[in-house]
């Protein structure tokens, strides 16, 4: 809704009207203090609860904070308890966050719990993020809810803990991005390689210190697994957060859920929902826009997620690029990835392909690698670790995990698992690995391991292939 400023009716941005209603205070330098409805921990930030009780501290609202266990958690013969996870480092961090819960009385998902899963896919799925929040977590993809119309902010230890005592964080107010992707997407392509395609587009420094609104007829023909994907990798584009204006798909992903409103507040929830989206004509800082019929089926051959090429391209020469800074990239990006200038990316052989991780594990997204797998055998080790128990449980039901198996696969349980290997699920040392997940520096994925992002039609197609392949050519 419009805002009346001296008579005249102002238009808002969705971004305006939600930080709007959540300042507390504001301070000189252009500060504002924050009201944070809900927060995130996962084993991360402990020190954030070791400074609480150093300081004799207590959680000041510990019902609107969660702990999840995601990163540590094993993905393999998941143990039956804590203590019978193998390695003492692994342990004590999925210990730690346990006894960081029961001490301070918040809601815990532990690692055992039906309802465990990487923490940014198990917040959609209780519907514990809601159009018009603002909620925090220590881990930059905290960005992947604001799908849902919720301003989602990724922040740092330190901050975890003045949110943990205070349900209040310090804020300088971020500007404006909206990213409107016209038309409507090409066979072959997913919302992965949208994302791709606007983070190759944008660059690391073009989002930086921007709130995303991601608009526009192809966003709105989204599901919200998919604007997941899509709002998960705006932190690659240095963005504070991304968001979906919520709509009637997001209402019917949210009714019934766990921490849904219930049906007596329902209608009166969704009444305020539809207040939400951007006003017409309101400004923001910055535009682009994308052609989704011009985008194909992306992969990364560089060390940055803003190394993101079509298949159909070859690999860029640092005579491409377009300043020194992004020379020094491509050259550093060159050797360690150990590729040719001019190289056909098709010609790229692969050692592995990981399907998994919050940008790429939800059940289209098996269901999708599935479709391509269906028939076929990889030739090089593969494995899927799903977004969550729910995701896993779901698609066993519909029998996706026999197409896996079937197709050399290793089926394993949810976690943040390769997409950064904190469990131990780590590539060989130098292997090349096709991932789902949403980063691709060096050493990311385990020592010299060379990643290459893609959706996960595409991840499957280079499992059958052990190349890079245009999942177009297999389909
Ligand atoms: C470990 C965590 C803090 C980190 C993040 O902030 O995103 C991780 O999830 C990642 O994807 O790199
Ligand atoms: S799956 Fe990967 S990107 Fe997502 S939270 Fe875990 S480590 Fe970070």
């Amino acid at each position: 809704m419009a805002e009346t400023q001296g008579g005249a009716q102002r238009p808002r941005t969705m971004f305006e009207k939600i930080w709007a209603r959540h300042v507390i205070a504001e301070r000189e330098g252009g500060e504002s203090l924050i009201y944070i409805d809900r927060n995130f921990v996962h084993e991360g930030p402990f020190y954030a609860f070791d400074g609480l009780r150093l300081e004799n501290r207590k959680i000041h609202r510990p019902l609107r904070q969660f702990a999840i266990a995601d990163h540590y958690v094993p993905s393999k013969d998941r143990p039956a308890g804590v203590v019978q996870i193998a390695d003492p480092d692994i342990r004590r961090m999925v210990e730690q966050l346990e006894r960081n819960a029961r001490d301070f009385g918040m809601p815990l998902i532990a690692m055992n719990d039906p309802r465990q899963g990487i923490m940014h896919v198990v917040a959609a799925e209780l519907a514990m993020a809601q159009p018009g929040m603002i909620t925090t977590a220590a881990d930059s993809h905290t960005t992947s809810i604001g799908a849902f119309g919720t301003l989602a902010f990724g922040v740092g230890a330190s901050e975890i803990k003045h949110i943990l005592a205070t349900q209040s964080l310090w804020f300088r107010r971020p500007r404006t991005l909206r990213v409107t992707v016209e038309g409507a997407l090409p066979r072959g392509v997913t919302a992965k390689d949208v994302i791709l395609a606007i983070v190759g587009k944008v660059g690391l420094a073009g989002g930086t210190g921007h709130v995303i609104e991601y608009a526009g007829p192809a966003v709105r023909a989204m599901t919200m697994e998919q604007r997941m994907t899509m709002c998960n990798m705006s932190i690659e584009m240095g963005a504070r957060a991304g968001m979906v204006a919520p709509d009637d798909t997001t209402y019917a992903y949210l009714e019934g859920r766990q921490y849904a409103p219930s049906a007596a507040h329902w209608e009166q929830a969704v009444a305020f929902w539809r207040t939400l989206p951007s006003d017409p004509g309101a400004q923001f800082d910055k535009e682009v826009a994308v052609d989704a019929a011009a985008i194909e089926p992306m992969v990364t051959w560089g060390n940055l997620p803003e190394h993101a090429l079509p298949i159909t391209a070859r690999v860029p020469h640092p005579d491409d690029a377009v300043d020194a800074k992004q020379r020094a990239h491509f050259e550093r990006a060159l050797a360690y990835m150990k590729l040719e200038p001019g190289m056909p990316l098709t010609e790229v052989t692969v050692d592995r392909v990981f399907i998994g991780s919050c940008t790429n594990a939800r059940f289209e997204d098996l269901a999708a690698a599935a479709e391509v797998l269906k028939g076929r055998r990889a030739v090089v080790p593969a494995m899927v670790s799903p977004g969550s128990s729910d995701v896993k449980r779901r698609a066993e039901a519909a029998g996706l995990d026999l197409i896996f198996k079937a197709a050399g696969f290793e089926w394993r349980d949810s976690a943040c698992s390769m997409c950064v290997g904190s469990n131990g699920d780590f590539p060989q040392p130098g292997e090349r690995c096709v991932s789902t997940s949403p980063r691709n520096y060096e050493n990311r994925q385990g020592r010299g391991v060379r990643t290459h992002l893609a959706s996960p039609a595409m991840a499957a197609a280079a499992a059958v292939t052990g190349r890079l392949t245009d999942v177009r050519t297999l389909t």
